[in-house]
């Protein structure tokens, strides 16, 4: 309790992220073992969240870590941005690092800025760019091998997934230069998993895949059973990828050609690998990062999407917004061009309101590497501003849920209010759904590009409904369907959809 700085909260045996705690359920009878994966929603769902001081404390007395968890806007901005006393936790402890080797969103520190320093040249308008157009190719090969054109309505048993297939077609292409055709699935990988379904287990699981420690995979239990098979046979495909682009840059390099200077993703890697001194890459950190750029870029944002086409068939009204501005924008339906991005601001607040509702991201977990002082002055214990000192060793969960849904900050919080976002008074720093701080999301920019693109191409010709369960409310379907949990399908769906043919106007 000293660690929290005497932060009231919950006390139970296993901490938040105990893996031991997390194998238990939640409660044996009466007994709290530990607050479980879904904590924030459960929370949110049932009591209302703790809104009065915007900050909790986890004490674990069996096993686990001293953690605080922080919804106030103050404070976790604190947190983030003082990375002198609070860092990411250790990359030993992650199951990224443990399965694929270390990379960008784990490491701390030093090595933190060598892994961006490789990577962040290739965040750059040129790749927004190919982004784009690679979203308007795969779009039209999707359209094609899907046979779309020749219906008036098409009926998409699984949204996530036709969504999570795309996403990661524009990964493949944007940052490592690899296109199978729509219709090829991914079909060419090993051990009889395609990639998809692959990374499918790794999201269904993110929350174990995340919160595990290492020495967990040697536990005889299903589950990581499951997630080690679906990482092995992402692994191998790296591999094959990873030696393909090294031939092609020493062919290039041989040739004389110009690769060198071409800033992308993947080069970026790979050439790390191949320099020496301070910025080198060994190979654990190019397995590492071609992982995490594979993962991170394509489901964050394969969950977003979903979540706005579902919004919008819930709020026909908002769809007729974003149609309405597609035609002032394109008024003879051409493509966009990623020059037209800018104008598309009611596309862009629906999304922003998207990830205020479902966050894809839930926590932003960090770690204080030293006795730190951290003033709580939004909400303040007992309604005063104090401060107290964090403990060197305990962790801070930046609770992205409890923000967006604190009332202060978004009022009817629950409501999907796309406009909101046009007001200039609302406190723009409670939004922390790409994070903040120096290791907020380096794929904003593409991720949004590639959102708002995917969105302009599919209303612009298509009208997006969704079947109510028998005397349901868009609000009861949305309550049961899209619950944000981690546990199920990731908490979205499966989402069943139909799209249908749009006239102009309509
Ligand atoms: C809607 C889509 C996305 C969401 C919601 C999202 C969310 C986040 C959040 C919340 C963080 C900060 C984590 C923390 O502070 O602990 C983060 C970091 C990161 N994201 Fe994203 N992300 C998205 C898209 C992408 C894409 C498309 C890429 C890559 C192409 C990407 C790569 C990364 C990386 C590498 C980091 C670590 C940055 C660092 O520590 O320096 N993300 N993301």
């Amino acid at each position: 309790v000293q660690a929290v700085g005497h932060i009231p909260g919950i006390r139970c045996a296993f901490g938040t992220r105990s893996s031991l705690g997390l194998l238990l359920p939640t409660r044996l009878n009466f007994f709290f073992t530990n607050i479980g994966t879904d904590y924030e929603w459960e929370r949110l769902r049932t009591d209302g969240y703790e809104r009065d001081t915007g900050i909790i404390s986890v004490v674990p007395w069996l096993h686990g870590t001293p953690t605080i968890l922080v919804s106030s806007a103050g404070t976790i901005q604190q947190i983030l941005e003082h990375s002198n006393g609070f860092d990411k936790t250790s990359p030993d402890d992650s199951a990224t690092s443990y399965l694929f080797g270390r990379n960008l969103v784990v490491v701390q520190k030093e090595e933190w800025k060598k892994h961006r320093r490789v990577l962040s040249p290739a965040f750059s308008n040129n790749l927004y760019s190919m982004v784009w157009k690679e979203s308007i190719r795969t779009f039209r090969d999707m359209i094609e091998a899907e046979e779309w054109e020749k219906q008036e309505n098409v009926v998409i048993p699984v949204l996530n997934d036709l969504i999570s297939k795309f996403t990661l077609s524009i990964i493949a292409s944007c940052a490592f230069d690899f296109r199978p055709a729509w219709s090829d699935s991914f079909d060419m990988t090993a051990d009889g998993m395609n990639l998809p379904s692959c990374f499918k287990v790794m999201v269904r699981d993110a929350q174990v895949f995340a919160l595990t420690p290492t020495w967990a995979y040697a536990l005889p239990f299903k589950l990581l059973r499951r997630v080690d098979t679906a990482s092995r046979t992402i692994f191998s495909f790296m591999r094959s990828q990873i030696s393909l682009r090294r031939e092609k840059i020493a062919n290039e390099d041989v040739a004389g050609e110009t690769s060198q200077g071409k800033h992308t993703i993947f080069n970026n890697i790979i050439r790390a690998s191949t320099d020496s001194g301070k910025f080198a890459f060994g190979e654990d950190e190019v397995i590492g990062n071609t992982f995490i750029m594979l993962f991170a870029g394509h489901e964050t944002t394969a969950r977003t999407l979903t979540a706005l086409l579902a919004l919008l068939a819930l709020y026909p009204d908002e769809q007729d917004k974003v149609c309405q501005e597609i035609e002032r924008v394109l008024p003879d339906r051409r493509d966009p061009d990623f020059e037209d991005y800018d104008s598309f601001t009611q596309i862009r607040n629906c999304i922003q309101e998207t990830m205020r509702l479902y966050p894809p991201v839930t926590m932003l977990i960090r770690e204080a590497i030293q006795d730190t002082h951290l003033d709580i002055t939004s909400y303040g214990i007992n309604g005063k501003g104090q401060s107290v000192v964090i403990k060197k060793g305990s962790h801070l969960i930046g609770d992205i849920v409890g923000m967006h849904y604190n009332p202060n900050y978004f009022p009817e919080p629950e409501a999907f209010k796309p406009s909101r976002w046009d007001d200039d008074t609302i406190n723009k720093d409670a939004f922390v759904g790409f994070g903040q701080g120096p290791r907020a999301c380096i794929g904003r920019k593409f991720s949004l590009a590639e959102a708002t693109c995917f969105i302009i191409m599919l209303l612009r010709d298509w009208r997006v409904k969704i079947d109510l369960g028998k005397d349901e409310t868009p609000q009861q379907w949305q309550r049961r369907v899209m619950t944000g949990t981690m546990t199920g399908p990731g908490g979205l769906g499966p989402i069943s959809v139909k799209f249908s043919k749009r006239t102009r106007g309509g």
